[in-house]
């Protein structure tokens, strides 16, 4: 796809059949992904799940094995300057150059961006206590994230990539990092919206910033939708069951299963009433359903697999 083809309404992410092998490893298996311009998608998955290599793909860091992705109408893998200009990478090592003063690194990424904007670099900074004189080596972790962050959303980037950036922060600079990110996709009002690209372990981060939730597994996709609409997949079931429980092999849907003071907890996926019908001809005397957290949703879908050897 070229420039000219690439429309508001395109994808800012598209890959097709995407594959990356490292070795006999396949961190990405045939993965079909688009993602809408505008908004905050999070990207979600056990460790190892290929969210990094996802990332260095799409930005032209490795080549894929197989497949194709194109990100903001862009083979991935012929990414220009020009291109790369238009997409802020913020991860979680925040490499930059650890022997220049903030003030330094600040003017030259003024002078290489044409749309930079200091209101926003001054209104992220100001979250931190970063003094422009300090060398970047100075800089406490939460300090160096935000430093990123602001040299990031102040060039006012079309696409932010953020690979787990609150990794290792405290809970205020954590807070802060994403009321930046939040103003920032606020303050791009009028200027076309800033899609931001998000992956973290943190569910109660991505319930608090993130418009779509991505669940790979296996560097496959396994999931795509409002957060909310994934957390309704889930439904936390208690039964008491004086006599044998159903056997686990037979409980439609089952995620998690529990026995806590004499009640049988289930976490089921995609059940409807009827699965309360199933546990009542299981012997249940009393059955109740509860919804459950974004955080529990996650972790038990992702739970489910976590354990098992990998198939051949
Ligand atoms: N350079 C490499 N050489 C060999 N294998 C690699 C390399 N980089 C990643 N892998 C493997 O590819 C798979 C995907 O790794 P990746 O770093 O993309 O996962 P991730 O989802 O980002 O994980 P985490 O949440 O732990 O950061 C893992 O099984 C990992 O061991």
């Amino acid at each position: 796809m070229n420039d000219s083809l690439f429309t508001p309404e395109a994808p800012v992410i598209h890959t097709a059949g995407l594959c990356k092998r490292y070795g006999r490893k396949l961190a990405l298996d045939h993965l079909d992904l688009q993602i809408p311009r505008g908004g905050v998608h999070a990207i979600v998955g056990a460790n190892g799940a290929g969210k990094s290599t996802l990332f260095r793909v799409l930005l032209g860091f490795l080549p894929p094995s197989a497949g194709s992705a194109t990100i903001l109408g862009r083979d991935s893998a012929r990414l220009r300057p020009q291109d790369r200009a238009r997409i802020g990478f913020v991860n979680e090592e925040h490499t930059l150059p650890g022997w220049m003063a903030v003030a330094a690194v600040t003017a030259m990424q003024r002078h290489q961006y044409p749309g930079w904007r200091q209101p926003v670099f001054d209104e992220v900074i100001g979250h931190y206590h970063v003094q422009p004189a300090q060398k970047v080596s100075q800089l406490s972790r939460g300090e160096r994230a935000g430093f990123n962050l602001a040299l990031a959303l102040a060039q006012t980037p079309e696409l932010l990539v953020l690979d787990e950036p609150t990794l290792g922060l405290d809970v205020v600079a954590k807070r802060a990092f994403l009321e930046s990110l939040l103003y920032s996709n606020a303050a791009t009002d009028g200027r076309g919206a800033c899609t931001v690209i998000y992956c973290s372990h943190q569910m109660e981060e991505i319930e608090r910033v993130a418009d779509n939730l991505i669940i790979l597994e296996r560097g496959r996709l396994k999931h795509m939708s409002a957060p909310d609409d994934f957390r309704a997949r889930v439904t936390h079931w208690v039964a008491d069951i004086p006599f044998k429980a159903p056997d686990p092999a037979q409980v439609p849907g089952l995620l998690e299963q529990q026995q806590l003071d004499g009640l049988h907890h289930y976490l089921v996926l995609d059940q409807d009433d009827s699965f309360g019908r199933f546990l009542r001809a299981s012997g249940a005397r009393s059955v109740q359903s509860m919804p459950v957290s974004l955080d529990r949703a996650v972790n038990s879908f992702l739970a489910q697999h976590h354990a098992a050897p990998i198939a051949a």
